[in-house]
């Protein structure tokens, strides 16, 4: 980008974009001093709780319990206020930018990166749409460059590709000629519309694409009669019979060439590239981050964008405005030399009416960047984001050089990228042993060392002094996929839970090295990504000991007469209000916070847990874990069921059992509870809180009695998850039993 872009300083240039400040933002900062005394109140009780009035090791326990479980959530909470202080919003006019730039042939050049890596779990016709999608961009043609990284090194993928090259050359002219605004042509055949002649004719053409793909794919090969061409059958032909996912060469394959290829109306095509990087079982290949790296690369050799786009294969473009939204701050002449990138949120598009698994991610997604945006900038999610080539080579004030000049962001290509010498280099740089004593995945590039890399990559780079931009346009930029079973959901928790513990108690902690770098609100907000999973030990702890002393009687908490009563009422409504107000103002309903809430209680006592036990055992060198894909497919029944909002536990998984354990105990408990105030065994009055407790998780649990009692549909608890579940709350009520918890 060179400074043709900046404005002239003699007239004021039209306005690119426009900066507004929340007015809650003043509430939210009386509101936590409020609560922060209230929290200061709640560990002066834990004090003498624990000093003057626990008077028998049993009750000093359940104070010690208790007194840990609050100071986890209140630490929670401190860092959670890192979101909320600085609350902004922001307006671009990509209308103006032609004005700003005088001429459109000064677009910078848009490389995409659009990774993949299981033909099975990915479909490779949701590749294909997201791949049309932005190649159908509104943007200048030719200065587009599609990269897909391949790391399952599939035929099937490749084979995909190659049918969306020869498509496009139909379905950009036709976006372009009836300007449609879902250019994933999935998305636009799939809503109704009043088909044209030319639109019915298109639509069979995609509709025979999509057979032949996903022919191919079930046979799980690619049959002879598909390949038509010598350029084609030689790429194939690299599928040897030593040809592994783990263990085969380079594949670099260009499928369109912008000088080249013309579509049917004569016009540019983008280029479009297909690479699947040396692979080798002995060297590492840093899942996601070493895929990005190795398109940094080879795309540095073949284009060298100045722009670059990351993308996961299942988020199309839902609009094809959006790469000028984002120049509307990349060429901004004073934000540009510090801006890395231009983050917009993930948004699904399968989501189900009230959400039942909490998958919108609103607070990661939608809610906290805006308060981050006040501050310096969105973490980076790994998707729908736009990046300055320069950020992955060093802070904005010094460069760390790559080891050749050809993959730095000052290499300048005048080659065509299909020439010798360029493909040669292509391959190099794709080499499995290529990373060997480099800085990649250190200093330059994506980072490695975390299975949420995009979360570790943006850190460092505000770190090195970098900031970020939010941008979040009415009409979202990307849509994308998200799981719709529970397990599928715990899942991907669990890796990004991981990922985080990686980040959280690596050397560069946001505690210890984020305060120093990035600020104080700035790490809190890292903070609270990085160990917002300790949050099982609360969870954990509330939905265990409070249940189980009052099976025995024993009131643990202030009686409704007593004044402590009142704090505890307070901090509870305060926490749970703030949080609903919160999404509620950006777009949610009752519901959606409702099942939101509920998720939060699951995770707890699942995935955070088992995230914290592999993370630990990992360190103990006793596990290992890998980046377990998220599964992009499912079937009819399921999809069914996910529509009506009914919970599908199915598979039977240890996960599902702490949480089953925890319904059981706290419907036994509220009961048990229930009958001995009815009999005048106990008085409500010291039960209460303990009461509520139990009450408030039992109506949470409601479709766990349903999976396990009531359904008889494939998606219900296992028989052998509810036995086991059974059998441990029961062993859990007699192992308490021999405790003396009265003195
Ligand atoms: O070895 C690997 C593993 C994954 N991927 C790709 O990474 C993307 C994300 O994988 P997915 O299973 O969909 O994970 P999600 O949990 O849905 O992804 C979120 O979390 C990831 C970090 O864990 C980020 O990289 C993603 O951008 C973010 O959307 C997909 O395109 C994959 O093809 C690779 O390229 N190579
Ligand atoms: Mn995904």
């Amino acid at each position: 980008m060179e400074d043709r872009y900046l404005t002239s300083a003699a007239k004021p240039a039209p306005l690119l974009h426009t900066l507004r400040h929340a007015r809650r933002t003043a509430f939210n900062r009386v509101f936590a001093a409020i609560y922060l005394c209230a929290i200061l109140a709640l560990f002066y009780r834990h004090g003498l709780e624990l000093i003057i009035h626990s008077t028998t090791s049993a009750s000093f326990l359940i104070s010690l319990a208790l007194f840990l479980s609050d100071a986890v959530l209140a630490f929670v909470w401190v860092t959670r206020q890192g979101f909320l202080m600085t609350i902004v919003y922001r307006n671009e006019y990509p209308e103006n930018l032609e004005k700003v730039m005088k001429k459109t042939d000064s677009f910078p050049a848009l490389d995409i990166f659009i990774c993949t890596t299981d033909p099975y779990k990915e479909p490779p016709m949701r590749l294909v749409s997201t791949t049309l999608s932005v190649m159908a961009y509104g943007y200048p043609t030719e200065k587009i460059s599609v990269y897909v990284s391949d790391d399952g090194g599939s035929e099937l993928t490749l084979f995909a590709c190659m049918e969306a090259a020869k498509f496009a050359g139909y379905w950009l002219p036709f976006c372009r000629k009836n300007n449609i605004m879902e250019r994933s042509p999935e998305a636009y055949f799939e809503s109704n519309h009043p088909w044209s002649s030319d639109g019915k004719q298109i639509k069979e053409m995609y509709e025979s694409m999509k057979a032949r793909v996903e022919e191919v794919v079930e046979r799980g090969k690619v049959g002879k009669e598909y390949i038509t061409e010598e350029i084609e059958r030689k790429a194939f032909n690299k599928w040897t019979d030593r040809f592994t996912r783990q263990d085969h060469p380079t594949v670099i394959q260009v499928l369109l060439e912008s000088s080249k290829n013309r579509d049917i109306t004569d016009h540019f095509m983008p280029n479009l590239i297909y690479v699947s990087r040396e692979k080798s079982s002995t060297s590492p290949h840093n899942f996601k981050a070493g895929a990005l790296n190795v398109l940094l690369r080879v795309s540095a050799t073949m284009t060298n964008a100045p722009i670059i786009l990351t993308l996961d294969c299942d988020m199309y473009s839902n609009d094809p405005q959006t790469p000028l939204r984002a120049l509307c701050y990349l060429l901004d002449s004073e934000l540009r030399s510090q801006l890395s990138y231009v983050q917009f949120p993930q948004i699904f598009s399968g989501i189900n009416k009230d959400d039942t698994y909490g998958c919108e991610y609103k607070r990661p997604c939608q809610t906290n960047p805006l308060g981050l945006d006040g501050l310096l900038g969105p973490n980076y999610i790994g998707t729908g984001c736009f990046f300055n080539r320069r950020v992955f080579f060093g802070g904005p004030s010094y460069i760390v050089p790559p080891e050749i000049s050809q993959v730095g962001p000052n290499h300048v290509v005048n080659k065509p990228i299909q020439s010798r010498s360029i493909l040669e280099m292509a391959h190099i740089v794709a080499g499995c042993n290529y990373e060997n004593s480099t800085k990649w995945g250190y200093e330059v590039g994506f980072r490695y060392g975390s299975l949420v890399e995009d979360f570790y990559t943006g850190f460092l780079l505000h770190c090195e002094g970098w900031r970020s931009i939010f941008c979040n346009p009415k009409r979202p930029a990307f849509l994308g996929d998200a799981p719709i079973s529970l397990i599928n959901a715990l899942n991907q928790l669990q890796r990004w839970i991981i990922g985080a513990f990686q980040v959280g108690f690596s050397s560069f902690s946001p505690i210890t090295y984020g305060i120093s770098s990035v600020g104080p609100l700035m790490s809190l907000a890292y903070m609270y990504y990085s160990f917002w999973p300790l949050s099982f030990i609360p969870i954990t702890i509330y939905a265990f000991l409070p249940q189980l002393a009052l099976v025995h009687g024993l009131g643990i908490f202030p009686k409704i007469s007593d004044p402590w009563f009142l704090l505890y009422v307070f901090l509870f409504l305060g926490a749970y209000g703030q949080d609903l107000l919160e999404f509620i103002v950006e777009g949610g309903t009752v519901q959606r916070w409702w099942n939101d809430q509920r998720m939060w209680m699951k995770r707890g006592l699942s995935c955070c847990v088992f995230g914290f036990l592999e993370y630990f055992l990992k360190c103990l060198g006793i596990s290992t874990y890998g980046f377990g894909l998220t599964s992009k497919v499912v079937d009819d029944e399921q999809s069914k069921r996910y529509a009506q909002g009914i919970f599908e536990f199915g598979v039977s998984s240890p996960m599902l059992v702490p949480f089953t354990t925890g319904a059981i105990i706290n419907l036994a408990s509220f009961l048990t509870g229930l009958m001995q105030v009815l009999r005048g065994i106990s008085n409500l009055e010291g039960l209460f809180l303990q009461m509520f407790i139990a009450g408030f998780v039992v109506v949470n649990s409601f479709p766990i009695y349903e999976a396990m009692a009531l359904r008889s549909d494939r998606g219900r608890i296992p028989l052998k998850t509810t036995m086991i579940s059974t059998g441990l709350a029961l062993a859990l009520y007699m192992l308490v039993s021999l405790i003396p918890l009265r003195n």
